[in-house]
């Protein structure tokens, strides 16, 4: 398993490290612990509905799948620990965020969203999110981050169109552009980020390279009951890098695991992988004035109105010892906020709240919480029963809530602001934001040109008038980005023929896009 430099490829040793660890084999039982015979080990020798390894093991094999996630189905995960390298007491109450150099546990899934699980990680133009769960002692914080900045919409019903309009064409289950097209076209609000992902910082060199943004506007609170407005942010270490559209055409084609791989064996090779948490401010008292809605996720703060403030580093630094039971198993939901950490007022995060566990007692049983990787520091609850595992089911205790038996009584915090910020969101389509990104955040023309390839791409197959509804979208954000995907759609019209039955596969010209 030595590459060209000898270096261990660790995912493909990894079983023979476990045969390393275990001089022996154990003893094989059935899943209730009786010995296995070995003459059952052979279905075809004896009477199979008295074969408890057969009975055993083909009910397993068959039960084995639960739902895959909605978002973010396939993933990579790590456990590891964030470390708090900056005083921000002044911002929140956060006992995890209490003193510099305090450590807490986390665990992390870093994945790609709207590909099915045997995906390649270096899809073209997928979001790509990085999940983190802070066990805290005042209970898990989970954010959870996409890889750009700005997030596809406000408006919650949109989640479902656009996972349709992504997703496999109910009648012959492959992605179909035309929706793609109309969708965008239809939501001009969604082209912002759609501009994000589709450009250079949507494609990430690996999830080491990749920063991660919650994105929403979280009430801060500190001590004394003071208020603030943070976005968080985690930033890669290492910097961010871009895959190439060659690098990931080419990497796709021998190996689907890139990204996973690379944390793996980063992991075990003890080249841990590190962000920084920061997080950009708003004073609450000014929030009244300000000439933009902070609370819009489509839209970036403008520069010069916040306080950017590190808050520390997050540092993974060790592998799951079972993908199922740790990443699989995972449920992080944004409604895990700690005490210093209030909600953000906005419907999108509403919608989250309830979303998430809807997704997860469907996947998982409505006792998500208490599977172990999910499993809080600590919990006293009055809920009971319900789908396994029910660990002690809250023993003898009380199970009603008031009670006059000494039972778990509620936190008083009286530093928590008490009212709810009321705000008043509308459908207003800002395109000066594509427009801004388009003029300066892609500044040279490399990076123009990238994001226009790929939007041809996604719409070479897509119907003349659908075309022409992006070109029209694309010229009221910039007509240079409109005549940039007229000439490079001509072009590749011309150039590129894509087959569409194996009789069109041409064998001198494998990948038609190369001479295009
Ligand atoms: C209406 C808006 C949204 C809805 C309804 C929604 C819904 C979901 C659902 C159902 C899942 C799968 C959960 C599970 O089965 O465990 C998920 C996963 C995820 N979502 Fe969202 N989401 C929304 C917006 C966002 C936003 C704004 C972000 C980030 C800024 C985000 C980041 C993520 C991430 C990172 C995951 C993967 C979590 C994991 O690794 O387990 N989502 N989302």
């Amino acid at each position: 398993f030595n590459t060209s430099d000898g270096n261990v490829d660790n995912v493909s040793f990894q079983l023979y490290s476990y045969r390393e660890k275990t001089p022996k084999p154990a003893l094989l039982t059935a899943s209730s612990g009786q010995p296995i015979y070995d003459v059952d080990t052979d279905a075809l020798d004896g009477d199979l509905l008295i074969n408890q390894y057969f009975l055993d093991s083909i009910d397993s094999a068959v039960n084995a799948r639960i739902p895959a996630r909605e978002a973010f189905a396939k993933a990579a995960a790590a456990h590891g620990y964030f470390i708090v390298t900056n005083d921000v007491t002044k911002y929140t109450k956060a006992k995890l965020f209490e003193k510099v150099g305090k450590k807490t546990k986390i665990f992390a899934r870093l994945g790609i969203s709207q590909v099915f699980k045997g995906q390649s990680d270096t899809t073209l133009a997928a979001a790509r999110g990085m999940a983190v769960k802070f066990y805290t002692e005042q209970g898990n914080l989970d954010l959870l981050g996409v890889n750009v900045p700005v997030y596809f919409y406000k408006n919650p019903l949109l989640f479902k169109e656009l996972f349709h309009s992504f997703g496999p064409n109910p009648k012959t289950s492959i992605q179909d552009p035309n929706a793609i097209i109309d969708f965008i076209v239809q939501n001009p609000v969604t082209l912002h980020s759609l501009l994000w992902f589709f450009s250079e910082y949507g494609l990430p060199k690996g999830y080491r390279h990749m920063n991660a943004f919650p994105i929403h506007s979280f009430q801060l609170y500190n001590e004394k009951g003071q208020s603030y407005f943070a976005r968080f942010k985690i930033l890669s270490e290492l910097g961010y890098e871009s895959l190439s559209l060659d690098q990931a055409a080419a990497i796709s084609s021998y190996d689907f695991n890139f990204f996973t791989r690379d944390l793996y064996n980063s992991i075990e090779r003890k080249n841990y992988p590190t962000w920084s948490l920061e997080m950009d401010v708003l004073n609450v008292f000014g929030i009244k004035n300000l000439h933009f809605d902070p609370f819009d996720v489509t839209r970036l703060w403008p520069n010069g109105t916040y306080t950017t403030v590190p808050i520390g580093k997050i540092i993974l630094d060790r592998n799951v010892e079972n993908y199922f039971a740790e990443a699989e198993q995972a449920a992080f939901n944004p409604i895990n906020l700690v005490p210093g950490i209030k909600n953000p007022p906005e419907k999108l995060y509403m919608a989250r709240t309830f979303a998430y566990s809807s997704a997860q007692k469907n996947r998982l049983g409505s006792n998500y919480n208490k599977i172990p990787i999910n499993c809080p520091m600590y919990a006293e609850t009055y809920n009971r029963d319900g789908d396994p595992p029910v660990l002690d089911n809250g023993g003898d205790a009380v199970n009603y809530y008031p009670n006059s038996f000494n039972g778990p009584v509620p936190y008083y915090d009286p530093a928590r602001p008490r009212q709810q910020f009321k705000i008043v969101e509308t459908n207003e389509v800002h395109l000066e934001d594509s427009r801004k990104f388009y003029q300066d955040v892609l500044a040279l023309d490399d990076q123009k040109q990238r994001l226009v390839d790929n939007f041809v791409r996604a719409s070479l197959r897509v119907k003349h008038s659908l075309q022409e509804k992006l070109l029209n979208l694309f010229q009221k954000v910039d007509p240079d980005l409109a005549a940039r995907y007229e000439k490079t759609l001509d072009k590749i019209k011309k150039n590129v023929k894509l087959p569409n039955v194996v009789e069109d596969l041409d064998d001198d010209n494998l990948n038609p896009f190369s001479n295009a």
